[in-house]
């Protein structure tokens, strides 16, 4: 049955993946009823394509933000970016409607972290951190919560995920280098997009400010690598996921959502 009612903003190559659970029933709980994108014919084609699959649903797309509040979905799942996050989270929070997301990279402002919890919190709705191309946040809550701990981020990518920032030139294609070192905080304001699962992974263990993050770039490599490393006196956990493509991303949406329904949660 499905008694839950959900909206997307943000109507990419993410987006689709939630698209198809809905349309192959891996979503049954959910109705979605409203999409938002920056271009409109994004937000039309995913509304479309669920409508096409099941004569007598009902997903509007809508051409702005405020439209899609309006409509007061239980859940908005947004899989935009971080800025876009930043941009809404609050008033659908106030407005009664819990957030799936992606782009945990906007939560490294700790103020606007802070915020967002307050808010959450007065208006009795969540924000659910989706484990994206990462996974293990149970593990790296459970040793951070145990006392002192440390944490460390390492990615491994192909220059070519890299050419549209600033660390890229061409000798990337040719040469492993460490084109970043830092802290996760510094990690996603060099990369506004690409970073949000060191942010994750620090909110999950020692904050954004206090986990040690790298990443280094490979000649020919395919996909991401990320390794996670968390430890303290009594436990140790390493997680290590591959992604070729970051549609692991996407289904861990999927997963979150199913989880927020299930009567047995993981
Ligand atoms: N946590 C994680 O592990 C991961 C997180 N991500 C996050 O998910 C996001 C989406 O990834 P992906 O689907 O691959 O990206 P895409 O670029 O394919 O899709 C993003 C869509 O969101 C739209 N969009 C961007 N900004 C806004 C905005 N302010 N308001 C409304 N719509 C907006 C885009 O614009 P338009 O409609 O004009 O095309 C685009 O259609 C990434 O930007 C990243 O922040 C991604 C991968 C892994
Ligand atoms: O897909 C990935 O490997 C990571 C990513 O884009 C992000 O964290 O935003």
């Amino acid at each position: 049955m499905k008694n839950k009612t959900l909206a997307i903003v943000g109507c990419g190559k993410l987006a689709q993946i939630v698209a198809d659970a809905l349309t192959s029933g891996l979503l049954p709980d959910y109705q979605l009823i409203g999409t938002y994108s920056r271009t409109f014919d994004k937000a039309e084609a995913i509304a479309q394509h669920v409508n096409q699959s099941n004569p007598g649903y009902t997903c509007t797309p809508v051409r702005t933000m405020e439209d899609l509040l309006a409509m007061k979905a239980d859940y908005i799942v947004e899989m935009a970016s971080p800025a876009a996050l930043r941009d809404f989270a609050l008033d659908a929070l106030q407005n009664g409607s819990s957030i799936v997301t992606l782009s945990i990279g906007a939560l490294a402002d700790a103020q606007f972290y802070e915020k967002i919890r307050t808010t959450a919190r007065e208006n009795n709705t969540r924000v659910h951190l989706a484990s994206g191309s990462i996974g293990g946040f149970d593990v790296m809550r459970t040793i951070s919560l145990m006392g002192d701990s440390s944490a460390s981020f390492r990615t491994e990518k192909g220059p070519d995920s890299l050419k549209d920032t600033s660390v890229y030139n061409e000798s990337l294609q040719t040469e492993q280098r460490t084109v970043m070192e830092g802290n996760a905080a510094e990690a996603i304001e060099l990369f506004p997009t690409k970073v949000n699962v060191a942010v994750a992974a620090s909110l999950a263990t020692t904050g954004p400010k206090n986990i040690d993050v790298a990443i280094t770039s490979i000649p020919g490599f395919v996909g991401d690598t990320h390794r996670i490393h968390v430890e303290n006196d009594q436990a140790h956990a390493r997680i290590e996921v591959y992604g070729k493509t970051s549609d692991i991303a996407g289904w861990s949406v999927v997963n979150t959502l199913r989880n927020i329904t299930a009567p047995i949660v993981f």
